[in-house]
């Protein structure tokens, strides 16, 4: 039985729904109008070219462009109410304001206005009224126009609703925040292969992250499933809502861990209604920074030695370079570096003799300047001080006299020859390893960056308006020091330090705060990914007593015993069966290393269409994907398995680390298998669970 409320809902949907039908036809007219005002013009413009001067060529050729951009702005237009078509708004507040006035606020994906009657239909999430749905319950309540001025007034009725393909399928009355009820029935949907955006549930801790408008920087430390990389997406839509005349999506840029995780996120911000916004993973960056002209190893090229070779020494090179004590050595360094490394001397040119003193103080003047930069500066210096002393023109063979003495009065005119030495200078030299075949370790690339930065300065990103960096926990602090110089604009930085992929590299928020003084710091600590059975499993691999689970139950985890390697692919085998029974959407496969992840997709290779996702991947796939836990990082599935848990395969800390990141990717069911001795960062949980695995 349909009830009042519905009913008039129902009513009040299908006029909405007309209204958007209208203002579609109305720009489908005025898209047509404009091409063929378009074509008149340039069969004008064709046909008159010949009478034209330039000025009138360049005044049609604006005007033409003028008329092509309003003709994309009504297409984008278009797709906007297309898209409201098709579940118009999510949410209702009705406001009344001191005066008496009660006004409903519907909200949406987008704004929606009467143009006749001039007034809103539908407000965007992003617009300062809609802030009422996040952040109040019934009763007093109060928003911030854009202005800064405050509207006070009583929320009389809080709606959420669900319409899919124009239809309602539910509308809520609700009391508190974000009824769970509608949260309850998000989560427990099914993922497919992108992220997706959360507008109709933002919680109100989310909502205040993605409506800080002030912070320079912003570090989202939340624990794995709270919604960091949603929070961090919607927060760019909402930054360039109220400033799209200042920042456009290109002056965007996200850092991702890799090409994989891009893509997974990258329907967000068009389902926002932003343009594609560029990102870049770091090694990107990085070859960018040195021009390509030292080869390294990559991040994961690390991680994987760490978990198949893990050389003690190796590890005391990554530890050490990953320190805030390593960031503070490079800094004296730089300075010990403009101290001592100049040996001027006077310089003879002709019969003119430039005296030490005069060079000094040449090179002081410019100390600004980064140092490698500054050369070129003081020999032309010095060769305007030649000139006017001698009061000639200098020869060719003069002038490259001084262009080439200046520099040799220092001691070094390559980076890398500089940082090489920055470890003689500590007295370890034995810290810096630099194979010419391999290339540099990946420890050493930023380091090796900060230090370009410093002395011959790097300018290429000025343009970038707003900085987002995800995986924090995974860069250190030179890394961030880079990041600092290199982006001067405001940073969204998150992540997880219980999810980092090389414990001994890992950065917290407190570590990062030390770069960015400035910076918010925001905790997160309900997680929203998971159901609590999940939850509380990865737990026991990874302890955080702050974490709240989401009330939210499916099946205890399992952990399968098998006799042997043909055994435990046999169980994989059927639980691949049975998820493609489940009628669920995806299941990840997820494994230590790639060497296993290749092994089993040989092995399970007959089952046809399981996609073995790699650090070459570019794209996510729904169905059944195998793959490293390193690579998994960032995604979740509807149901993982993590084969191979054994106590040979997991035992250092690197491997704890991926094991719990491998777990925390499960939405709604988990399932471990192992052969032999299972891994000693289960042997708790087993006896919980063993029981049921049968
Ligand atoms: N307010 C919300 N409403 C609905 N779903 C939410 C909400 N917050 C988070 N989620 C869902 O929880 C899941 C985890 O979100 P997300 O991947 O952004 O978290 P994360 O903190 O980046 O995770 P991790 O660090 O573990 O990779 C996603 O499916 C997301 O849609």
């Amino acid at each position: 039985m349909i009830n009042a409320t519905e009913q008039e809902e129902r009513e009040y949907l299908e006029q909405i729904k007309e209204q958007l039908t209208l203002a579609i036809r109305r720009v489908d007219e005025a898209v047509k109008q404009f091409s063929s005002e378009l074509r008149q013009k340039k069969e004008y413009l064709h046909e008159h070219q010949s009478g034209m001067d330039d000025a009138d060529m360049v005044a049609a050729g604006q005007s033409i462009d003028r008329m092509a951009f309003t003709g994309e702005a009504s297409v984008a237009r278009k797709r906007r109410l297309l898209k409201l078509m098709q579940s118009p708004y999510f949410g209702r507040v009705d406001f009344t304001t001191p005066n008496g006035v009660t006004t409903p606020v519907y909200i949406g994906v987008h704004s929606f206005v009467d143009e006749q009657r001039r007034h809103g239909l539908i407000y965007d999430w992003r617009a300062p009224v809609s802030s009422l749905f996040y952040d109040f319950e019934l009763g007093d309540a109060a928003y911030t126009t854009p202005s800064g001025g405050l509207v006070r007034g009583r929320i009389a009725l809080k709606r959420q609703y669900k319409i899919r393909d124009g239809r309602l399928e539910f509308v809520l009355d609700s009391a508190v925040s974000i009824h769970d009820d509608v949260l309850q029935r998000e989560l427990a949907k099914s993922s497919d292969d992108k992220m997706k955006n959360i507008v109709a549930t933002i919680q109100r801790d989310q909502n205040a992250v993605i409506r800080n408008e002030t912070a320079p920087v912003m570090i989202i430390q939340g624990v794995a499933g709270s919604g960091k990389t949603s929070i961090a997406l919607h927060r760019i839509a909402f930054l360039l809502y109220p400033h799209r005349e200042t920042i456009r999506a290109k002056d965007v840029l996200i850092i991702s861990p890799n090409k994989v995780f891009a893509d997974y996120i990258s329907n967000v911000l068009p389902e926002l209604g932003e343009e594609y916004i560029p990102e870049m993973v770091m090694e990107e960056l990085a070859a960018d920074l040195l021009e390509n002209r030292y080869p390294f190893q990559t991040f994961f090229d690390q991680v994987a030695t760490l978990l198949e070779r893990p050389d003690p020494a190796f590890i005391e090179r990554i530890q050490f370079k990953s320190s805030t004590e390593f960031l503070s050595r490079l800094n004296q360094y730089l300075l010990h570096v403009e101290n001592t490394y100049f040996t001027l001397t006077d310089l003879r040119v002709g019969s003119t003799v430039v005296p030490r003193a005069l060079i000094q103080e040449k090179f002081r003047t410019l100390h600004r300047v980064p140092l490698l930069k500054r050369f070129a500066l003081v020999a032309e210096a010095v060769r305007a001080h030649v000139r006017d002393a001698a009061r000639r023109k200098l020869t060719g063979t003069e002038k490259a006299t001084i262009g080439e003495a200046i520099p040799r009065m220092f001691r070094f005119h390559n980076v890398l020859d500089l940082y090489r030495d920055f470890y003689r200078w500590l007295g370890q030299p034995g810290l810096f390893r630099h194979d010419h075949r391999a290339g540099l370790e990946y420890a050493d690339v930023f380091p090796l960056i900060y230090l370009r930065l410093r002395l011959e300065g790097i300018s290429a990103y000025d343009h970038v308006k707003h900085l987002l960096v995800d995986e924090m926990q995974d860069y250190t602090p030179v890394q961030y020091a880079v990041l600092a110089r290199l982006f001067p604009c405001r940073k969204t930085i998150l992540g997880d330090v219980s999810q980092t992929v090389n414990p001994y590299s890992a950065s917290s928020a407190e570590s990062i705060e030390r770069v960015f003084p400035q910076a918010d710091v925001v905790k997160l600590l309900r997680s929203y990914r998971s159901t609590l059975e999940i939850t509380a499993f990865a737990q026991r691999i990874t302890p955080n007593p702050a974490i709240i689970p989401m009330e939210r139950h499916g099946r205890e985890p399992l952990i399968l015993p098998c006799a042997g390697n043909a055994e435990e692919l046999a169980a994989i085998r059927t639980l691949v069966a049975e998820f493609r029974d489940s009628g669920r959407q995806s299941l990840g496969i997820i494994c230590k290393t790639l060497r296993q992840a290749t092994h089993a997709h040989q092995a399970l290779h007959d089952l046809g269409s399981i996609h073995l996702l790699t650090a070459e991947s570019a794209t996510f796939k729904e169905g059944v994907i195998l793959t490293t836990a390193h690579l998994a990082k960032g995604l979740e599935f509807d149901e993982v398995i993590v084969p191979f848990v054994s106590a040979r395969s997991y035992q250092t800390e690197v491997d704890r680390s991926m094991l719990y990141v491998a777990c925390t990717r499960a939405m709604h069911q988990l399932t471990l298998t192992y052969s032999g001795e299972l891994t000693p960062f289960l042997a708790d949980a087993r006896e919980v669970v063993t029981g049921d695995a049968g």
